[in-house]
């Protein structure tokens, strides 16, 4: 039974009752699925006769994230002992790296390739002097041949199809990446696939896991899909929600992927109530519905929201006078809320810059999901290896990026997966800097060293992230930063297919929120050559306008808190 007042319902009974291993739920936000996921992991392993065959379950995430979020909530369900004997939580680069380092030998991928967890392909094409537009092409093509190709071969004859420029860039960096024995962050689940067509390495995996539960299958790639298929073959339980897709620019093809998962599954299980959010919420994200396909949401239990929750928009001159709204709320919730998660949510990272400034100006303390949080033995590892750094001089990236490893490779921390996304995490920070090595003190302070046993799922205060990284996160109240059209929408996106993305990236934005949210966007901005520029509002306005009980401007919000009942509101 969950942990919590209400008990399970019946779908979620069902979903840990059903006994065979496939099966397919699907769910708008907040109605419980990744509950669910964690009930059904306990229904399985109570079931499962072991006897000693040392098989395991295995579970994905997309990002540390998400497995901080399954993870408490599998504590809750099976306990520790069971998670660590019997259960296997890996994002799928983890996994894909796993297998390379076990069997790469087999391809002739030894001890010397560099397996590392950074966007090489990216890099090299920021720093190659190209144009944006071949620069962007060729991304594209390399992007294209590895979500589709197995073997490195087959990777370059793709690519020697590709005329022009880009072409000519795409190979030139594939040619680079073998010579320099590189298996890059976008080569990794190719490969590892590569490796599972032999029939010998698929097996042994198939005896070691014998189910998996893949939880956001609406951002799968069908190659992440044939890769965690080719490891648990039809054992797999999905759940999802296709009004939350927002990884289609990662190459997530969620038509694909529902048509397949829908054709193999036995049962499939509908939950359509929020647990999260306060009916004002769920009203907010409803409005969007003709945009994001979500089916209608209603509160599962609407009566425990005192005056129903609150969503409210405002607008500001400049960013530095909304920053500093937004700062002064969030102060006063937690005055208010001490224990309550504030979200500050962006479309992009640098949307929050002048907010995370005027924050650090204020005292205010936040984590910032673009630092790196780590458990503090691999913070330790990363802090020791700036220091070191900081004495060095790099010939280029590679020789930077294996230093690194090899320094982290020295310590003994029972974190392997995480030590090796730090490492990546830690030569990311000093390529932005231009592999200065006097800069790596300032590295060192951007290291979060967590609390205790806390995760970024329960860490209480204010958090900024952006609307991708909080993919199937919760947040008390949210703060949605830079409602401008350019903003959200992205510029970028033009198509009605592309703005219906956005429109799901706002919708993921908001229904983070339990109890309020605020939409905030600013009427101008100075660019940096000291240009003026007019903001218009999002065109999603147009949508949200219609919330009934939509507070408009910051004094009807202010207002609304002046008033509302917040030792109650402490309590929810
Ligand atoms: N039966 C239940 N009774 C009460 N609360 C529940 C129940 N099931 C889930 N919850 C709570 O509802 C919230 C949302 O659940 P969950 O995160 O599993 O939803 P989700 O469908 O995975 O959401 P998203 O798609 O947005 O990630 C969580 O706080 C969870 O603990």
């Amino acid at each position: 039974m969950p942990s919590n007042s209400y008990g399970v319902t019946d779908e979620q009974q069902e979903i840990f009752d059903y006994e065979p291993f496939g099966m397919v739920i699907t769910a708008p936000a907040g109605c419980g699925k990744t509950e669910a996921l964690a009930y059904r992991a306990k229904g399985l392993l109570e079931r499962y006769d072991f006897s000693g065959n040392g098989r395991r379950l295995l579970i994905t995430s997309f990002t540390n994230q998400a497995k901080d979020n399954i993870n408490e909530r599998l504590k809750k369900y099976i306990g520790v002992q069971t998670l660590r004997d019997h259960v296997t939580v890996c994002n799928f680069h983890g996994l894909a790296s796993r297998i390379i380092k076990a069997h790469g030998q087999l391809i002739g991928i030894g001890g010397d390739w560099t397996l590392a967890n950074v966007d090489w392909v990216g890099r090299e094409l920021r720093t190659g002097g190209y144009t944006r537009d071949d620069s962007k092409q060729a991304g594209q093509a390399l992007r294209d041949a590895k979500l589709t190709c197995l073997t490195d071969d087959d990777v370059m004859k793709q690519l020697e199809s590709i005329g022009g420029q880009a072409g000519e860039i795409a190979r030139t960096i594939e040619k680079k990446r073998i010579n320099e024995k590189m298996i890059s962050y976008d080569d990794q689940i190719r490969v590892a696939l590569w490796l599972l067509s032999d029939h010998r390495v698929a097996g042994l995996y198939r005896n070691h896991f014998f189910a998996a539960l893949v939880d956001e299958f609406q951002d799968l790639t069908p190659q992440q899909l044939k890769f965690v298929q080719t490891l648990c073959g039809k054992n797999i339980t999905f759940a999802g929600d296709t009004a939350q897709s927002i990884y289609s620019f990662a190459g997530a093809d969620v038509a694909y992927v529902q048509q397949e998962i829908t054709k193999d599954s036995g049962r499939q299980i509908k939950l359509l109530r929020s647990f999260r959010s306060a009916p004002r919420i769920l009203n907010a994200v409803n409005s969007l519905s003709p945009l994001t396909g979500s089916e209608h949401l209603s509160a599962a239990f609407p009566n425990r929201w005192g005056s129903g929750g609150v969503v409210g928009l405002s607008s500001f001159d400049d960013e530095g006078s909304e920053a500093a709204w937004v700062a002064g709320m969030s102060k006063s919730i937690l005055r208010h809320c001490p224990h309550q998660r504030i979200g500050i949510i962006t479309r992009l990272d640098n949307r929050a810059i002048t907010l995370k400034r005027t924050l650090t100006q204020n005292n205010i303390e936040y984590t910032d999901w673009k630092s790196g949080i780590f458990r503090p033995e691999v913070a330790g590892v990363l802090s020791d290896i700036c220091s070191d750094i900081q004495a060095r001089t790099f010939e280029n990236n590679l020789e930077a990026l294996q230093y690194i490893q090899q320094k982290a490779a020295t310590y003994h921390v029972g974190q392997i997966e995480e030590l090796e996304e730090g490492c990546g995490w830690l030569f990311d920070q000093l390529f932005q800097r231009g592999f200065d090595s006097s800069k790596a003190c300032e590295i060192k302070e951007k290291i979060t060293v967590r609390r205790g046993n806390e995760t970024i799922a329960t860490r209480d205060g204010i958090h900024c992230l952006t609307g991708h990284a909080g993919k199937g996160q919760q947040f008390d109240w949210v703060f949605v930063l830079g409602m401008e059209d350019g903003t959200i929408p992205d510029f970028r996106a033009k198509s009605f297919e592309e703005k219906c993305e956005e429109a799901r990236v706002l919708s993921v934005m908001i229904s983070r929120a339990r109890i309020g949210v605020f939409g905030t966007y600013t009427k101008g901005k100075v660019d940096r050559w000291g240009n003026h520029h007019v903001n218009t509002p999002s065109e999603f306005f147009e949508y949200l306008k219609k919330v009934p009980g939509l507070l408009c401007g910051k004094d009807d919000i202010v207002t609304w808190c002046r008033k509302a009942d917040w030792p109650a509101i402490a309590l929810m």
